[in-house]
């Protein structure tokens, strides 16, 4: 153990080794917080903590994984092993399964992920004949999700008129109703959603103080990670669960705190030290991720926020490169641009994929890099997209695996009841479902015992029920035997899933039939795995709970090289030597939608500030001066983020006179030379010589050489072939031009039409050259 702690700096080994009694490390980005925990760990073990005594609570399952592994490698495997690490969600979904009866619920209950409570809550919606204008779903379900992750109990929000009256003032009068509702359905459907595992757990544990002690007793030491993320509900389980011991350790940096949208509290972190008593607070200063520039670049961002606690942080790091910033005309021409660094970086610094990152604000912002990115073959993964386990062949299967353990799991049933078809149609579906409610039982319940109901069908859709039932039977009794992969295997093939794909045909048939065969082994894989572990069969119930809080990160085993994608939320905690920050524009980011008051922008800024703390060597943030956003394109202007930064860490690259000639950089315009597709200049829209230049740091563009590219200049474009228009328009006998290999010149003559335009030039060097000016490139310099 010795030897591992030498690895940490003093400010770093005092809270690792001090053993006993509430503390909080405050620190900034990279300075070692979570190396602090995952030694400090290693260090109770060492001095006789028992590991099944220990929890620690990580912001994703890779996170938790990771700092296993590096604690097996100090305190050894076995030992390791029983450690408590994971997401809250994760976590207390399994103390939640073995305390399920105590509320009320099955052990085996199934988790509704988001997209199983959308499709709820819009079938409540429909089913109470609201309009769903007035009640979109997904509104719906994030108030939904705030009142618990308040505690906000259904009872609790009919006792409280003003809740009642906020959501009338909504035009939303009937939403406690759709709330309680959910709630029952849920409840009846032998379900948690993301929000209960939390909410449930903290009923469990001021219901029943004998389970409170019990996992009080059981968890004497507790650390968190992230806690500046925390939300109100996960807050009052840490305190609950450490207050008996005391033995709680928290680490977080209120600099990046980025979930208050979902109802983080930043609270929660500033007021750890009245909530114990005797707390010690603990300091990191010095950053071991980045470079002097990155760090200084990000403290000098952060400073704008008024909200924060007074921190230092500085590196014994290399100066390093300064933070490149790049302009580009269009968010294409921005993907190529990352995708072009990318490439020569790797060249010349023999650097892997896995060294770059690309982090944006929203999601949708990928689309543009992934094109680039494919075109120069480069490898990349995105993460937090449509994750696997959400897509729909995939989602098929797991419904009838949710079914054979869950056959009360409302959602699961109603997406295979009829897939594949087998003639129960809607219209049975809604009587199964309306008798179900009045009966208060489940459809699964209803359909076994349809003669005793009043549920009126003919007897040929009878018979189809009823087969159906057997069915899913049939499965539950494999199940008993079967491991997971045995068991999905034979359902695929004889639910009718497979012939159903392969009838269709399409590549997009087969390219569902790979994701199935890649389900199947994943499925073999984790049944390998638990065998392995030799704690567990593999059952079909802990598979399912893996998949359900498989955050996206989790499905990264790190094998193979590729760049990563992800937006910025995802990215905490996480290090890259190169990070490419893309689309800094006003209104993407900072978000639109967070402009509207201090605290909005300032958590925006925040997260600029874990964008930028990613990166250890090299960070480069990009925009375009127009951008493809809900199918139009919008001019945007670059991010007051990108001007906040003291210039002196900046290096502002492609002045836009320049770019407007660059082969590489141009293409939207002009295609380039591999190929790619130019855009239609007639959408492209060119900004005025004053917003197209950041207002610090770099000099104003000389109006002369800007003219080239403003409106004004150009003629009506020509439709069928945009490229040599712009040329058309500009270039002129007497002209002076520059060439990027033969400097400048003269022109002299310009003769053809259309795309074979040629300019004869007389260059000081080259001497006459008659040269095509749909690639030649030149610019206009007198
Ligand atoms: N004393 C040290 N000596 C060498 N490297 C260190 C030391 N402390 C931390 N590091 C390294 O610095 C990097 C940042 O550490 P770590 O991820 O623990 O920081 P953090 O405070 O948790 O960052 P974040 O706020 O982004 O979560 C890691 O690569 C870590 O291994
Ligand atoms: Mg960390």
């Amino acid at each position: 153990m010795e030897k591992y702690l030498s690895q940490l700096n003093e400010a770093q080994l005092e809270p690792t080794i001090q053993k006993d009694g509430p503390m909080i490390i405050i620190a900034g980005a990279g300075s070692g917080k979570t190396r602090v925990l995952t030694y400090r760990i290693a260090y109770l073990m060492s001095q006789g903590v028992d590991p099944f005594n220990i929890l620690s609570l990580t912001f994703t399952n890779k996170a938790a994984r990771e700092m296993k592994e590096r604690i097996a490698q100090i305190v050894g495997t076995s030992e390791a092993k029983n450690l408590w690490m994971g997401t809250f969600h994760s976590v207390f979904a399994k103390i939640l399964r073995i305390e399920a009866d105590r509320l009320g619920y099955p052990s085996n209950f199934t988790i509704y992920d988001t997209q199983d409570s959308d499709r709820l809550i819009a079938s409540i919606i429909k089913e109470m004949n609201l309009d769903k204008d007035l009640y979109k779903y997904k509104a719906v379900r994030s108030r939904i999700s705030s009142y618990k992750n308040s505690l906000i109990t259904v009872r609790a929000y009919f006792q409280n008129p003003e809740l009642i009256e906020a959501d009338t003032m909504a035009r939303r009068p009937r939403l406690g109703d759709i709330y309680k509702a959910y709630v029952e359905r849920c409840f009846k459907a032998g379900a948690m959603d993301f929000d209960d595992l939390l909410l449930k757990t903290n009923e469990l544990l001021t219901r029943f103080p004998e389970v409170l002690m019990k996992y009080q007793n059981r968890f004497k030491y507790i650390l968190v990670d992230e806690y500046q993320d925390t939300n109100h509900s996960q807050y009052l389980i840490v305190r609950a669960l450490s207050d008996k011991f005391q033995n709680i350790c928290v680490v977080g940096d209120d600099a990046q705190s980025i979930y208050a949208f979902r109802g983080a509290n930043i609270n929660n972190i500033l007021n750890f030290q009245k909530d114990y008593d005797d707390v010690k607070v603990f300091r990191l200063e010095q950053n071991y991720r980045s470079t002097k520039n990155i760090v200084n670049a990000a403290n000098s961002i952060i400073e704008k926020n008024e909200t924060k606690l007074d921190k230092v942080v500085w590196t014994a790091n290399d100066e390093g490169a300064k933070i490149k910033v790049n302009r580009s005309l269009t968010d294409g021409d921005e993907g190529r641009y990352v995708a072009s660094t990318i490439w020569e970086q790797k060249m010349n610094n023999q650097l892997l994929n896995s060294d770059f990152a690309i982090l944006y604000r929203t999601n949708a912002q990928s689309r543009s890099i992934e094109d680039a990115l494919r075109k120069r073959d480069i490898p990349y993964r995105i993460y937090g997209g449509v994750s696997f386990y959400q897509r729909k062949e995939i989602r098929d299967v797991l419904s009838y695996l949710r079914l054979i353990i869950n056959p009360a799991d409302e959602e699961a049933l109603k997406r295979i009841i009829n897939f594949p078809p087998r003639g129960i149609g809607q219209t049975t579906i809604d009587k199964l479902i309306v008798s179900a409610n009045g009966y208060n039982r489940t459809i699964f319940e209803v359909m076994k015992n349809i003669d005793k109901t009043n549920v009126k069908i003919n007897s040929g859709t009878k018979n189809k029920l009823q087969d159906f039932i057997t069915l899913i039977e049939s499965y539950q009794v494999l199940n008993q035997t079967a491991d997971v992969f045995e068991l999905a295997e034979h359902v695929t093939r004889t639910s009718g899933l497979i012939k159903e794909l392969n009838k269709d045909g399409t590549p997009e048939g087969v390219a569902r039939m790979e994701n199935i065969e890649e389900l199947l082994n994943g499925m073999k894989d984790f049944v390998e795995g638990q065998k392995e572990i030799a704690d567990t069969t593999g059952s079909l119930a802990e598979f399912l709970e893996d998949v359900a809080l498989a955050t996206d990160l989790d499905a990264d085993k790190g094998d193979s090289d590729h760049v990563a994608l992800m937006t910025i939320h995802l990215a905490k905690g996480l290090e890259f030597p190169c990070v490419f920050v893309v689309g800094l524009e006003e209104d993407l980011f900072p978000s639109a939608m967070s402009m509207g008051t201090r605290s909005e922008l300032e958590e925006e800024r925040r997260l600029f500030y874990v964008a930028l703390t990613r990166a250890e060597k090299q960070a480069y943030l990009t925009y375009a001066l127009s951008r493809y956003r809900w199918g139009k394109l919008v001019d945007s202007e670059p991010s007051r983020f990108i001007e906040e930064i003291d210039e002196q860490y900046l290096d502002i690259v492609t002045p836009i006179e320049e770019r407007r000639f660059n082969p590489m950089l141009s293409a939207d315009i002009f295609g380039d030379a591999e190929g790619h597709t130019p855009v239609n200049p007639n959408k492209i829209r060119y900004k005025p010589a004053k917003q197209a230049v950041l207002k610090k740091g770099s000099s104003k563009p000389d109006p002369e050489k800007f003219q080239v590219t403003t409106p004004k200049n150009l003629k009506p474009v020509e439709k069928t072939n945009g490229n040599t228009a712009l040329f058309d328009s500009k270039l002129a006998v007497g002209n002076i031009v520059k060439h990027m290999r033969f400097g400048s010149g003269e022109v002299i003559k310009i003769e053809g039409t259309g795309a074979d335009v040629k300019a004869e030039i007389n260059f000081q060097h080259g001497g006459v050259k008659k040269l095509l000016l749909r690639f030649a490139k030149l610019e206009v310099v007198g």
